[in-house]
């Protein structure tokens, strides 16, 4: 079976300061793959690049075998929560993503239908004809995440999804994205800094540390090379080892 999102060697460089190092990685249909690794490590920077808003200084990848070098077809087939996003408080949820629809060349019809179908996906389906500046941040976190859905995206991004969650909304968001791997087969790809959520969560993982790969595998065959018992413990003897 062919790589959804395959990575050689990317590397992403500000000036001598290299965010990302030589990342080689591939990830399948349905995986939830975990971006871990402490502050600074480049897990944003991964993602920027993997959905074309940063060119990469060195490497390739390619999303459902189209090749970084057409970034324009590469950005019809991924879909990003980005680390921050910002929202049109004025408008409602559905006005929201069915804009998003039209800008992906949906007829305003379809992208109406769209829009009522995502909302309802991510349980926003009472709260469609409500101004987003109401909802709370669990809410605009799914809201954004159905806009990622809108162009059925083959590589899903997720730049930490729970950040600033209260633990009913982080269990929410995983339950979430869990739904979307299985339903759409879309790869996503999320960085986390909270480990039990990718224990419970990611089907493989990728440790970074300084712009590396330090270890990928799932998290039990991580949990077991770092010869730890949790994948917490293997985390940090890793990145431990790996700064000392
Ligand atoms: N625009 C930029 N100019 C210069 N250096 C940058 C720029 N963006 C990122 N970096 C550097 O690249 C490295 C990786 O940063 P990145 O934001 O990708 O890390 P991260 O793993 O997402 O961190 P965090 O967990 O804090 O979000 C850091 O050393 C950072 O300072």
């Amino acid at each position: 079976m062919e790589p959804v999102l395959a990575a050689e060697r990317l590397t992403k460089r500000y000036g001598p300061r290299v965010a990302v190092d030589q990342l080689s990685f591939s990830a399948h249909a349905g995986e939830i793959l975990g971006l871990l690794g402490p502050n600074g490590a480049g897990k944003t920077t991964t993602i920027r690049l993997l959905t074309t808003i940063l060119t990469p200084t060195g490497g390739t990848f390619s999303v459902a075998g189209v090749p970084s070098t057409e970034p324009a077809e590469i950005r019809r087939r991924v879909g990003v929560l980005p680390e921050s996003a910002g929202y049109p408080a004025q408008e409602t949820g559905w006005e929201y993503l069915r804009y998003h629809g039209r800008l992906f060349g949906l007829d305003a019809r379809a992208a109406g239908e769209r829009a009522e179908r995502l909302l309802g996906e991510v349980g926003l389906a009472d709260r469609a004809r409500t101004r987003i500046a109401s909802y709370s941040r669990g809410m605009r976190q799914r809201l954004g995440i159905a806009r990622a859905l809108v162009n059925e995206p083959a590589a899903l991004f997720l730049d930490e999804p729970t950040l600033g969650l209260d633990p009913a909304g982080q269990a929410r968001i995983l339950d979430l994205v869990r739904d979307v791997a299985r339903r759409s087969g879309a790869v996503v790809v999320l960085s986390t800094h909270t480990l039990h959520e990718v224990e419970q969560l990611c089907t493989h993982v990728l440790i970074l540390h300084r712009g590396k790969v330090l270890m990928t595998g799932t998290p039990e065959d991580v949990t077991r090379q770092a010869g730890a018992d949790r994948l917490a413990d293997a985390f940090l003897v890793m990145t431990g080892e790996a700064a000392g």
